[in-house]
């Protein structure tokens, strides 16, 4: 067919050419720099009697209400409960997003190599045409497609369909044409749905529980935070390792490992998350043996595989009032002979590990 030529003064407005427009667009960027800590210096600033007081919960509570007003506006309020000592919250350190926030040499997705399907309504999971489950394949060629069909990660309900591997997770993006509320493939990006209590454990500080049933593969949340290059946190890591505490989760997946040793390699350095300073509730799931999450590396809009969310899932159902606790040295009992990635790498956990779980390791 012979182009059309175009006789207007004005460019010929598609929908390809209005999708490719979206390449220039500017998606939120998050500077660590520009991390506020006013509310906290504010409440650090009190006298101890003041910061003890009960109704410092309910402060911490509100806190996390309006820090996620914006970005999960449904999810269930979390709630604060201490039944162990008489601190009313968590230490007043950290500033509450669900966001991840540059730190110093890290580039902002670069959208225009981000890929949008062309798929109107919902993704369908036969299609052979989407280009997000184009992507998604070869991550999960090698399971049994008489029991796991090809498609997307997710079920019709939004579920993992496997969570026996960290494959990783390929959601539709910003330049997606399908519809954003209809299109199964976007989970991560909708936010929490699960509810959650913080709660001060006997002898692991706070910890994450359950208030209802979980079903396996659920999203529970984005471990948020700094996101940095590992040579920063070498620093960081010394400092943490002083006070026994630690919020470094190391991103390392096995085919991270696998393109690294690749000669070829672009991934110049390990990066890594840091919830310390700013996170959400993911920032207290404790270590355990046998973990009842699973880390999950998933992408949105940035196009770089180096660069995945840590995103944790259910590996299997948790019944309400469990504690939400997953391996922080990559100890996986659905495949319990594979090498083990130190996921915090960092001394997770400093002293005696008190998961209590029967195969404690540590
Ligand atoms: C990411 S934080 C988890 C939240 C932490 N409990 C708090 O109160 O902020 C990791 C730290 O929690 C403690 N921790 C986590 N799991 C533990 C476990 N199984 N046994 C002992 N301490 C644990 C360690 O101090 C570890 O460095």
């Amino acid at each position: 067919m012979p182009e059309v030529e175009n006789v207007t003064p004005y460019p010929v407005t598609t929908w390809k050419s209005y999708r490719q427009d979206l390449t220039k667009m500017d998606l939120p960027v998050r500077w660590a720099s520009d991390l506020v800590s006013k509310l906290h210096d504010y409440i650090n600033s009190y006298h101890d009697e003041f910061r003890a007081l009960s109704h410092m919960r309910q402060v911490f509570e509100s806190t996390i209400r309006q820090n996620t007003a914006e970005d999960e506006p449904d999810a269930p309020w979390i709630e604060v409960t201490n039944e162990v000592d008489a601190d009313p919250a968590p230490p007043w350190e950290f500033y509450y997003s669900n966001h991840m926030w540059l730190g110093d040499g890290i580039d902002p997705p670069d959208v225009t190599k981000l890929v949008g399907c062309d798929c109107k309504g919902k993704c369908d999971p036969k299609s052979e045409t989407c280009s997000c489950l184009k992507r998604q394949a070869p991550y999960y060629s090698d399971q049994d497609t008489e029991i796991f069909p090809p498609g997307f990660a997710y079920d019709s309900k939004g579920r993992l369909r496997t969570i026996t591997s960290a494959a990783p997770v390929f959601e539709c993006n910003a330049l997606c044409s399908c519809d954003d509320e209809e299109c199964m493939n976007r989970v991560v990006q909708h936010g929490r749905r699960v509810s959650v209590a913080l709660r001060k454990t006997e002898n692991k500080g706070w910890g994450v529980f359950a208030t209802k049933k979980i079903l396996k593969g659920t999203f529970v949340g984005v471990y948020a935070g700094e996101f940095l290059r590992d040579d920063e946190c070498e620093r960081r890591g010394l400092v943490y390792d002083k006070s026994g505490r630690t919020y470094l989760l190391d991103i390392d997946f096995y085919y991270l490992q696998q393109a690294r040793e690749n000669p070829e390699s672009s991934l110049e350095c390990q990066y890594v998350v840091d919830a310390y300073h700013v996170g959400n509730f993911t920032r207290f799931l404790n270590n355990s043996c046998d973990p009842n999450c699973r880390v999950i590396p998933c992408y949105i809009n940035e196009p770089d595989i180096n660069k995945p969310l840590m995103t944790m899932f259910t590996r299997i159902d948790v019944a309400a009032g469990e504690e939400l606790c997953f391996s922080y040295y990559g100890i996986d009992p659905d495949n319990p002979d594979e090498e083990q990635v130190e996921r915090t790498g960092r001394d997770g956990i400093k002293n005696e590990c008190r998961c209590g779980a029967k195969n404690c390791v540590r």
